[in-house]
């Protein structure tokens, strides 16, 4: 049976997740190959998927994340894309805050039903943001960054454009003693080499980085003494039950009933509150009637103008820790309220 190479894409909110992805879509487009993707968002849409070529197949997972809550829907997903649209590579991508070895271990119980191959699990860094939170060296979302690093086969430390070189240097050296054997690649807006190319779509890794993941995830997989899988989930606060990873995590949606100014907008962005690290959505500008998609991360604010594919309602989606989700809604609502 031919087995379809599976190449997972991880990495923090903001990373340069989707913009690898699109990248690396186009190069297998060039090259004749057929991919086809999976994209996970913890919140209700999916916008990045607009940014998608509408050639590739696509299947949205929503509202949830592959790694845990919805974990079982993988295989199904994945079943699906291979009967329908048979492809050569299917390139899966994570939320932002999905636990890394959990999706290693959803893409293994997947592979029980379905032809699948796991052939590199690459996670983006954003070079600034990461090394705000290494220099801090504590918190929930430091020590998921942390677990996405030491679970990669390749590091895309992505975003080096906004970092000076001694940064990098100092990234470069965090980086490498959190995973030895994941080669580095810094990009800015995720361009590489057509030889990286060639590399990551071959799965090349010399050091054997994949082999030590796979590895350590059979163990996982191993039945102990009684027979039982072992459970490597983290659990909250000594209680029984799953704790995911992106518990502390809050998700929130606006959705806009008209038209939006461009400059209220972007003063509402300008204005966050410092907990919303991640946001997305689109509007209908008042100005010009187009529609725009807005892209913010780490303060920022990209936008971009969009001709969305099928129908998408005009949207604003919040992903951060310690906000006030009444208050944020309550000052985007007053902000817009004379557009
Ligand atoms: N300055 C700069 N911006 C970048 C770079 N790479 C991506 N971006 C921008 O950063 C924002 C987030 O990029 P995405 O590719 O959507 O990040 P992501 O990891 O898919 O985000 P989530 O899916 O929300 O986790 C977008 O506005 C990108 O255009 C980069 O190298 N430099």
């Amino acid at each position: 049976m031919k087995m379809v190479p599976i190449l997972i894409l991880s990495g923090f909110l903001g990373s340069g997740k989707t913009t690898f992805l699109t990248r690396m879509l186009d190069d297998c487009l060039k090259k004749g190959i057929r991919p086809a993707v999976i994209m996970n968002e913890v919140g209700d849409v999916n916008l990045d998927g607009q940014l998608v070529n509408a050639e590739v197949p696509m299947s949205e997972m929503l509202s949830g994340c592959i790694c845990c809550t919805i974990r079982g829907d993988l295989a199904m997903e994945t079943r699906r894309l291979i009967d329908e649209a048979s492809p050569d590579l299917i390139l899966v991508e994570a939320t932002g805050v999905a636990n890394p070895i959990e999706i290693l271990d959803a893409i293994t119980e997947a592979a029980m039903l379905t032809p699948i191959e796991i052939r590199a699990m690459i996670t983006v860094v954003d070079a600034a943001h990461f090394l705000q939170r290494s220099r801090n060296g504590k918190g929930k979302t430091y020590r998921l960054m942390t677990d996405q690093i030491r679970c990669a086969s390749m590091l895309v430390l992505n975003k080096s454009d906004l970092a000076g070189a001694e940064e990098l240097k100092e990234i470069r050296k965090r980086l490498t003693e959190l995973n030895p054997f994941a080669p580095i690649v810094t990009t800015a807006h995720c361009e590489m080499d057509e030889a990286v190319w060639r590399r990551v779509l071959a799965g090349k890794d010399e050091a054997g980085a994949l082999d030590r993941l796979l590895a350590g995830q059979r163990e996982r997989f191993a039945p102990d003494a009684s027979g039982e899988r072992r459970c490597e989930h983290e659990h909250g606060d000594g209680h029984s039950g799953h704790h995911h990873s992106y518990d502390h995590v809050m998700v929130c949606s606006h959705y806009f009933p008209k038209p939006v100014d461009d400059r209220r907008l972007e003063r509402v962005m300008k204005e966050l509150p410092a907990g919303v690290y991640r946001a997305k959505g689109i509007f209908t500008s008042s100005e010009t009637g187009e529609r725009v998609m807005f892209q913010y991360a780490y303060r920022q604010l990209e936008l971009i103008p969009i001709r969305p594919q099928g129908q998408v309602q005009d949207v604003a989606v919040f992903i951060g820790e310690h906000f006030s989700e009444q208050a944020l809604l309550g000052q985007l609502k007053e902000a817009m309220k004379s557009s």
